[in-house]
């Protein structure tokens, strides 16, 4: 069975044709990587993968079955920024995304399972790097520590997919370095399968099984409203990655984690006034 299916995919914004009959098989478990120029459509076949819109025609499986109306927890997401919420700290941050999961009309759980959550998150902020830091707020965080907030975030919902939108796009190069290592570790051991856009090429190669390049094929100002983007380019990446099977360098604290028993990494904003 396929992770995600997508058939005759066509999206219109009035005149304006964006996504020109697409279609697409996701293996579970695999990594794919959207690639393409800015403008040709990837957010929004995101957007549709999340349910946050809806495809003129065609249609999108998960799993064999339509993809539900509406945004759940078998759908995770990662923005470049603004993923986590600011008043909540990093453990109330996680921990909301299982009671939103759980018990979506109160958002609260109670009792044992709570206990349970609440252990279940401090593990991942551990396995995040961000042990130490469960106390704190969003905005006392780099903008490393926040996007390994907003895994830990999504990925505590147990997502069947997790989409990313540019994830990594706004971090230095040698933390982006650092939080592709988590994230393969992540993909590696989490049953999920990952669709993330990407404007930036080495980054694809580095943690995708499968990269796609959509493109207009045609591109002049009068033609641009009447034809949407296809697939240009279906790479698979070699040598093959496999989830499960991957081997990763020591992900022990780094000259980049935040956590470090010893207080402060690279990626830690108290190093900056030091
Ligand atoms: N809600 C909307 N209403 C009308 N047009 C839209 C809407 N959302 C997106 N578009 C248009 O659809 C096209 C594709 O936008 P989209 O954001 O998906 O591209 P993208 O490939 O992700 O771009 P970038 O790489 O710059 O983020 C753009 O021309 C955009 O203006």
């Amino acid at each position: 069975m396929t992770a995600i299916s997508v058939r005759h995919l066509w999206k219109e914004y009035g005149e304006q044709i964006v996504l020109e009959d697409i279609s697409l098989e996701f293996a579970p478990r695999s990594f794919i990587a959207l690639v393409g120029p800015s403008g040709c459509g990837k957010t929004t076949f995101l957007r549709i993968l999340l349910s946050e819109e809806t495809a003129t025609r065609g249609e999108v499986l998960i799993e064999g079955q339509p993809i539900a109306r509406e945004p759940g927890a078998d759908r995770g997401v990662v923005f470049q920024r603004y993923s986590v919420f600011p008043h909540l700290t990093v453990l109330g941050n996680v921990l909301l995304s299982a009671e939103m999961a759980e018990a979506p009309l109160t958002g609260r759980l109670f009792g044992a399972r709570r206990r349970q959550a609440q252990d279940e998150a401090r593990a991942l902020i551990e396995e995040v790097g961000l042990k130490g830091a469960e106390d704190k707020y969003p905005a006392a965080l780099s903008g490393g520590m926040q996007q390994r907030l907003a895994l830990a975030q999504a990925i505590m919902r147990k997502p069947k997919i997790l989409l990313l939108d540019e994830p990594f796009g706004a971090l230095d190069p040698g933390i982006r370095a650092d939080i592709h290592q988590l994230m393969l570790k992540l993909w590696n051991t989490c049953e999920m399968t990952v669709v993330m856009v990407t404007h930036d090429l080495k980054e694809a190669f580095t943690l995708a099984t499968r990269i796609i390049a959509f493109e207009r094929r045609r591109n002049r100002p009068e033609e641009k409203a009447r034809y949407g983007a296809t697939i240009a380019k279906d790479i698979e990446v070699w040598p093959k990655r496999i989830a499960g099977q991957l081997k990763l360098k020591s992900t022990a604290p780094g000259r980049d984690d935040p956590a470090i028993p010893s207080g402060t990494g690279r990626d830690d904003p108290a190093l900056k006034t030091a």
